[in-house]
């Protein structure tokens, strides 16, 4: 029966070598590895194969069903919100978390100075870094009095020393509750092909059910925590890309109180005329009138004049007066592309103002001056109001054509400006300002009607904003004055015992309340007095500053800066105003000769 014999060494060998050339498909280096063991440990891997099979089977099994468990129960069981590092809704929620009273209990977080710690712009996100909060302490009712200046600095430099540290969730998982509701956050970075990119984060949100309220209502809060902050400060944003190669985004780069208007020395005329416009623009039956018409919702303006005449503050304060955000972005930066100039203007909230400052330094400026020159007739030249002669199909084909032979390799090109500001997918419901120290060198294509509907030169000052400058240097404002805040205080301490309800005992006529009320009063008239007593004297010794400094020679920032060298001794200004006339005249002498 020598057919029916079996060796079970070669039939154990002959199973091995086919189950070896199969596991060696599936599992490549089984061979090697199993030969290996075989030759120097002298384990034999086909007797363990089947156990070993049924062992990769069942983890295969159990990783599949945990997967699919997971998978389910994320799909129905759960809802997530995921929060991506490039948007605002990051910076709210990481506000938020960092005040919550579980970051005090959790073991695992990030430490910072500020609860943002990715952030690379200086912005003052905390209330610790709002340098109004530090002027406003110390004028608070009682701070002032009694509190010597060295008492104060000594206090605002030791928090400065030891700013507070925000904790955040660090990477992981983190479970914590919110309204009786667990919640889990995962904080997770994204792996990214970018070397440059440091920090790739998102953060997803969850909760136990498909009923995401409690989501919505957590962002929400968060949302509502960081604007409140805020107040009526003007937040400014910033075009700014996080690493070389990523995309550019608006950056919330600072908060900054907003300018009063009356602060900003121009022609009332022409003052009222930018803020009526911006008005006019902004009122509701506007945006219905334009779209009635099918004209596109934008407006522009170009602030021109020589540097240093006030085209930024007077953008600055419409922003503050209207509560608008402010979107600064700089032309100059050659990594900005025409595609990220695009995105970057699509992304621009409803209402806004959009700075361009110094277009004409942008490199935009040369583009299609000779074209425009081409196509506009010689004897054109120079009028103004011409620039709507030149057909709008004209002008576009050059800039096309234009664009093909000059463009840059990198930087944008004026077609890409003039395609964002009105194109057919340009931004609807923004206000651009655009400002420039050289109206002249700017393309007429820029400054058409639709692109620049309203143009305001700043000049030189004249004698009326001399005097203007001098006076809101040296008139006193609310909250400059001691008295003020002493009187303010009294009022308020009146306000609070009447609301106690606290009075003399029996007995006496006056209640302490009516007494602190009267008092108050008193302070207030003899307050009143005072300031029209300085107003008199400020206006006498404007007038006098304004008859030593000449009219149209000299910038309100020039003006400005000599003024504050002398910020609480307008005599003394007035005294040497002669002089430092005759320094500044050389000084742009030599500038002008030496450029020359
Ligand atoms: N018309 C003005 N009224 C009040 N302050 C002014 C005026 N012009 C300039 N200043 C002061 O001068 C400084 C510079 O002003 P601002 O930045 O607005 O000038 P600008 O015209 O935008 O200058 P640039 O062209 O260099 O950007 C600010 O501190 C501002 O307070």
């Amino acid at each position: 029966m020598e057919f029916n014999h079996t060796n079970p060494q070669s039939d154990r060998a002959g199973i091995s070598s086919s189950e070896t050339a199969m596991l060696e498909a599936l599992i490549p280096g089984y061979a090697l590895f199993s030969r290996f063991l075989l030759s120097y440990l002298q384990i034999d891997l086909t007797v363990y194969l089947q156990q070993l099979v049924v062992l990769v089977v069942f983890g295969a099994a159990i990783k599949y069903t945990v997967g699919y468990i997971s998978d389910f129960v994320k799909e129905y069981l759960v809802s997530t919100a995921e929060i991506r590092l490039d948007d605002e809704t990051f910076n709210y929620f990481m506000y938020w978390i960092s005040r919550q009273p579980h970051m005090r209990r959790t073991n695992r977080f990030v430490a910072g100075v500020k609860s943002n710690g990715y952030c690379s712009e200086s912005e003052d996100s905390d209330d610790d870094d709002n340098p109004d909060k530090d002027a406003g302490e110390w004028d608070e009712p009682g701070s002032t009095e009694g509190v010597s200046f060295d008492e104060y600095w000594a206090k605002v430099i030791s928090r400065d020393k030891y700013k507070p540290l925000r904790f955040t969730p660090s990477q992981g998982r983190h479970i914590f509750w919110y309204k009786n509701r667990p919640l889990m956050l995962e904080r997770r970075h994204q792996t990214s092909s970018h070397r440059y990119v440091l920090n790739n984060e998102r953060l997803y949100l969850s909760c136990l059910g498909r009923d995401a309220s409690i989501l919505r209502t957590v962002l929400n809060e968060a949302q509502q925590a960081y604007v409140q902050r805020d107040g009526n400060r003007t937040i400014i944003y910033r075009g700014h890309r996080y690493y070389s190669g990523g995309s550019w985004n608006w950056t919330r780069c600072m908060a900054r109180s907003p300018r009063p208007l009356s602060t900003v020395v121009l022609d009332p005329e022409q003052k009222q005329d930018f803020i009526d416009d911006i008005k006019e623009y902004l009122h509701p039956r506007t945006r219905r009138w334009y779209s009635n018409r099918g004209i596109p919702y934008r407006r522009g303006y170009l602030l021109h004049g020589p540097p240093g005449t006030g085209k930024t503050s007077l953008c600055f304060a419409a922003a503050g007066l209207f509560g608008l955000k402010l979107y600064l972005l700089n032309l100059n930066s050659r990594a900005l592309d025409e595609d990220s100039l695009a995105s970057l203007f699509s992304e621009l909230p409803n209402r806004c103002i959009v700075l361009l400052e110094d277009v004409d330094t942008a490199g935009i400026t040369q583009t299609r001056g000779k074209t425009i020159a081409d196509v506009k007739p010689k004897d054109d030249e120079g009028e103004e109001g011409d620039i709507e002669e030149i057909p709008e199909e004209a002008v576009d084909a050059v800039v096309v054509d234009e664009v093909a032979s000059t463009a840059k390799p990198d930087g944008i090109t004026l077609s890409g400006l003039l395609n964002v500001i009105d194109g057919v997918a340009a931004s609807e419901g923004r206000i651009l300002v655009m400002t420039s120290n050289h109206p002249e060198k700017l393309d007429a294509a820029l400054l058409r009607p639709g692109r620049v509907d309203l143009s305001i030169a700043f000049g030189y000052t004249s004698q009326e904003a001399i005097e203007e400058l001098f006076t809101s240097i040296y008139m006193a404002m609310d909250g400059d004055s001691p008295r003020t805040s002493a009187a303010q205080r009294l009022s308020n301490e009146h306000a609070k015992l009447k609301i106690a309800g606290v009075s003399i005992p029996n007995g006496h006529k006056r209640t302490k309340s009516q007494e602190l009320l009267e008092k108050a009063k008193s302070e207030e008239k003899a307050h009143q007095s005072y300031l029209k007593e300085l107003r008199l004297r400020i206006n006498i010794l404007a007038k006098e500053f304004a008859s030593i400094v000449p009219p149209d020679e000299f910038t309100a920032a020039e003006i400005q800066g000599y003024l504050l060298n002398h910020k609480s001794t307008p005599e003394a200004a007035i005294k040497g105003a002669g002089t430092w006339v005759h320094a500044l005249r050389e000084k742009k002498k030599a500038r002008e000769e030496k450029n020359v």
